[in-house]
């Protein structure tokens, strides 16, 4: 079957010395990945870059076999992305904010609104002004907008931002469920490596712009080795590099 993503060296540097470099991992249908890695990582920069949000010095990335960069509608048509938070009308209702954005997609059926206000657990509030919402309820309400068009591919910049447990329960339930009864493929980038882990198959773990280590959960936690003490590894491996470089 023919990967979702293919990232392929991939190295974007900033003026100020930022940025990921030779960057490369292969995605499947149905495969929930972790990306993990401390503050300033370059986390956040890859997701652009995936997304045509930015552009990369070199390397490839390719979403349903199409290259970003040469067809860039193309490899976006069945993708879904919240990075750095998508805002809300807040004078709007939830239910009109969907209405606005399901106008991007001619095609939708009508009651698919009700559907997404179901699968984040609005369906009561959705008369309800964004104004009066809580951090969660908008983080609830921005997924809810990035399900609309039943996308195959998600990709989510710290989707837990704003949520208390249960609705870091509640999105990991949702993300296993989609994953599971739809197929639909995540990238999802994270601090808490505890947060995500439970619903992930694979992780790839990022520091100072270098990956790491990626690989099937099962892989990477192989020996009884727990997820954050392999991306510990990871993280004081890359430090302790740096410091070498130094010297
Ligand atoms: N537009 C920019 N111009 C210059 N440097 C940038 C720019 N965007 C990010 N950087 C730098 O690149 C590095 C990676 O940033 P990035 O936002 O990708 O990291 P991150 O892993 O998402 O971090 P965080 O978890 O804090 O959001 C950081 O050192 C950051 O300061």
């Amino acid at each position: 079957m023919e990967p979702v993503m293919i990232i392929k060296q991939v190295t974007k540097r900033y003026k100020g010395g930022g940025g990921i470099s030779d960057f490369s991992i292969q995605v499947g249908k149905g495969e929930v990945w972790g990306l993990f890695g401390p503050n300033g990582a370059g986390k956040t920069t890859l997701l652009k870059i995936l997304t045509g949000l930015c552009q990369a010095d070199s390397g490839s990335v390719e979403l349903f076999g199409h290259d970003v960069r040469d067809r860039f509608e193309s490899a976006m048509s069945r993708v879904s992305c919240l990075i750095e938070t998508a805002d809300a009308y807040e004078y709007m209702s939830a239910e009109r904010n969907l209405k606005l954005a399901a106008r991007f997609y001619p095609d939708l059926p009508k009651e698919r609104i009700g559907e997404v206000l179901e699968l984040v657990g609005l369906s009561n509030e959705k008369r309800k002004k964004v104004s009066g919402f809580s951090l969660g309820m908008k983080q609830r309400l921005a997924i809810a907008s990035a399900l609309l068009a039943r996308p195959a591919l998600i990709i989510l910049d710290e989707p837990t931002n704003g949520l208390d447990i249960d609705g870091m329960l509640w999105l990991r339930g949702l993300i296993a469920k989609l994953a599971r009864e739809e197929g639909t493929t995540f990238l999802i980038s994270s601090h808490g490596i505890q947060e995500m882990e439970q619903v992930c198959t694979h992780a790839c773990m990022i520091a100072g712009g270098t990956l790491m280590k990626q690989g099937p959960i099962s892989e990477l936690t192989h020996g009884g080795v727990t997820l954050e003490a392999a991306y510990m590894s990871a993280i004081h491996h890359q430090a302790k590099g740096e410091a070498m470089a130094h010297v």
